[in-house]
């Protein structure tokens, strides 16, 4: 049976081992010539000195001794020619030090103690990568040794057992499932009208009820934003249209909430320390997380029942069915097991990620009124009022795509993006990396890098713009991240944000109510996505007729 200390990180597996074999090494002097036998017979010794020791010193001279015998195992423990990083404590690490302000301390670590650097989270190393270049070399260039995610921890594993997409970590599987989700996603909708017209369609609904506040400022706009992209995401994956006051659409709403919050609050700390789950008291806050993946669980298999009771072969109504479909034949996904945690993993990365960026384009737009102008103008010109712009508005519309790039740069909702481990023996930047290893991939250090996006503070979407007004690649822009992990609904995400975006523009402009303070935009909120902070906003009318009054 597994206990929990045996839930520990690959790299710390056999720890002993590594304690030993470093007080063995040639390298480390006077031990290495010790016989085994010298040795076991002169560690009871000093053992025996230590426990006299101890008494003698009292209470707090052993919490001292502890201490330092804690940080000279830390210390052992650490893998050599690993990159540098801040001295912890024994079993925090460095969590006292991160968990005030993680994304910040992260960032200015970067800059102490280099771009690649190192940071320890409870017993576990975690290789942090900072700016474009360092995750270029990694992610892009290395991209098989960086393919894995760190699937073993307590919460990970209690959520997917390494299957479906986010956290299935064997090689074949992970690219099987890709396969069949980017085919689906196309076969249903990208490339197709049909996603794009249910884009539109939520587009529209989400207009009718900003347009239902009747110019009083809302607070809401996150929440609204998130119906709205959840009603996008189980289109795709159950086939079905939902009412926002569907019982079963705000079940699976307020579940999908929810568990992102629970998992900011508590989850993160039960992946660190699992043993925490057998503590009275603290054990039901784990709980907490459990039970809410488990109803998310439930709803998702009532579902798939549904769907395998009704479905016709060969006829997939949607993404469910055309996983049965696929499951009957070769060279497709094989395992039934695998459905489940797709769909999972769909709805939870599908959900808040457009509706937060789509949250700061709102707050952007009221504080750069400069640039909401521009492009509504632009909107104007290339397609006019009387219609919502469509994808094949796009190449009309640079300005704007320059506008929306420039929002996922400086938002950042991704911001730490999905947590990554490697998955050989690495070198890096002259740095040895253990197999095993977690590495956290910090996006908004890629964005901010002064060496690519120039006063990387200022929001400025000319900077997407060449000389000749088109829009220009930018090598280090990697909202969606890269490598065989790159965020598999970026395309459609892109058409989301697109469509949402213009819409917005079309029917209304966004103000901040008179007299209201400026939020400010650098104290977003930090949970599996970076929020803006909480704001209040005026949709002011643009579009007359009764457009928006009968969706
Ligand atoms: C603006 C919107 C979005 C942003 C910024 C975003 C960003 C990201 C990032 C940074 C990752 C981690 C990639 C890595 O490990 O390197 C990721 C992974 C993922 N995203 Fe997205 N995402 C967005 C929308 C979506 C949508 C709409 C879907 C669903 C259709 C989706 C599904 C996924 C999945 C399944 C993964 C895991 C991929 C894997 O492990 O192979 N995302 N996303």
């Amino acid at each position: 049976m597994e206990t929990p200390c045996r839930r520990i990180s690959e790299q710390n597996q056999d720890w002993w081992g590594k304690v030993l074999g470093r007080i063995k090494n040639p390298g480390l002097g006077i031990a290495s010539m010790l016989h085994d036998e010298v040795t076991i017979v002169a560690g009871g010794i000093v053992l025996i000195l230590l426990a006299r020791f101890l008494l003698i010193l009292g209470p707090m001279g052993t919490l001292l001794m502890t201490t330092l015998l804690l940080l000279s195992v830390q210390w052992l423990l650490r893998p050599r020619n690993f990159p540098p990083g801040p001295w912890g404590l024994p079993l925090l690490g460095n969590l006292h030090q991160i968990a005030v302000d993680p994304l910040k301390i992260m960032t200015e670590y970067g800059k102490k103690y280099g771009e690649v650097y190192s940071i320890r989270i409870g017993m576990d190393n975690v290789v942090i990568l900072c700016g474009w270049d360092a995750f270029k070399e990694a992610i892009v260039n290395k991209a098989d040794e960086f393919r894995l995610r760190p699937s073993h921890l307590y919460i990970y594993k209690e959520y997917a057992d390494s299957r479906g997409i986010g956290f299935v970590n064997d090689a074949t599987t992970h690219k099987l499932n890709r396969k069949f989700v980017l085919k689906t996603l196309k076969e249903f909708g990208l490339g197709k009208q049909t996603l794009e017209e249910d884009i539109a369609q939520e587009a529209r609904y989400l207009c009718h009820q900003i347009y239902r506040h009747d110019g009083k400022p809302i607070g809401m706009m996150g929440s609204m934003l998130t119906k709205s992209s959840a009603g996008i995401i189980l289109r795709l994956v159950f086939g079905k249209h939902y009412e926002w006051d569907d019982p079963e659409f705000k079940l699976f709403v307020g579940n999908i909430t929810r568990g992102f919050d629970l998992m900011t609050m508590y989850g993160a700390i039960f992946n660190v320390y699992p043993w925490l789950r057998y503590i009275p008291y603290v054990k039901s806050l784990g709980q907490a997380v459990m039970d809410n993946m488990s109803d998310f669980k439930k709803l998702i298999l009532e579902k798939i029942e549904q769907h395998r009771n009704s479905r016709v072969t060969g006829q997939p109504r949607d993404l469910v069915d055309a996983f049965f479909d696929e499951l009957e034949e070769e060279n497709g996904v094989n395992d039934v097991s695998h459905l489940l945690p797709m769909v999972a993993d769909l709805l939870t990365a599908g959900m808040e990620t457009t509706a937060t960026t789509l949250n700061w384009a709102a707050l952007y737009m009221a504080l750069y009124p400069n640039v909401q102008q521009k492009v509504q103008e632009e909107l104007e010109a290339a397609v006019g009022k009387d219609r919502t712009p469509t994808l094949a508005d796009v190449p009309k519309l640079p300005f704007t795509e320059a506008t929306i790039k420039e929002l996922q740069r400086i938002c950042n909702v991704a911001p730490l993006a999905v947590p990554r481990m490697t998955a050989t023996d690495v070198e890096l930047r002259g740095y040895r990396i253990p197999k095993g290893t977690q590495v956290c991939m910090n996006l908004y250090t890629v964005h901010m890098d002064p060496k690519y996006f120039a006063e990387p503070e200022v929001f400025n979407p000319n900077r997407f713009l060449g000389d000749d007004g088109k829009v220009q690649k930018m090598e280090a822009f990697a909202p969606f991240s890269a490598g065989r992990r790159v965020c598999i609904g970026e395309q459609m995400a892109r058409n989301e944000l697109m469509i949402f975006f213009t819409t917005m523009m079309t029917h209304f402009t966004f103000k901040l109510p008179e007299g209201a303070p400026a939020p400010d935009t650098s104290k977003g909120k930090l949970g599996i996505t970076l929020s803006p902070p909480d704001f209040e906003v005026l949709a002011v009318r643009r579009t007359t007729g009764d457009i928006l009054e009968s969706i």
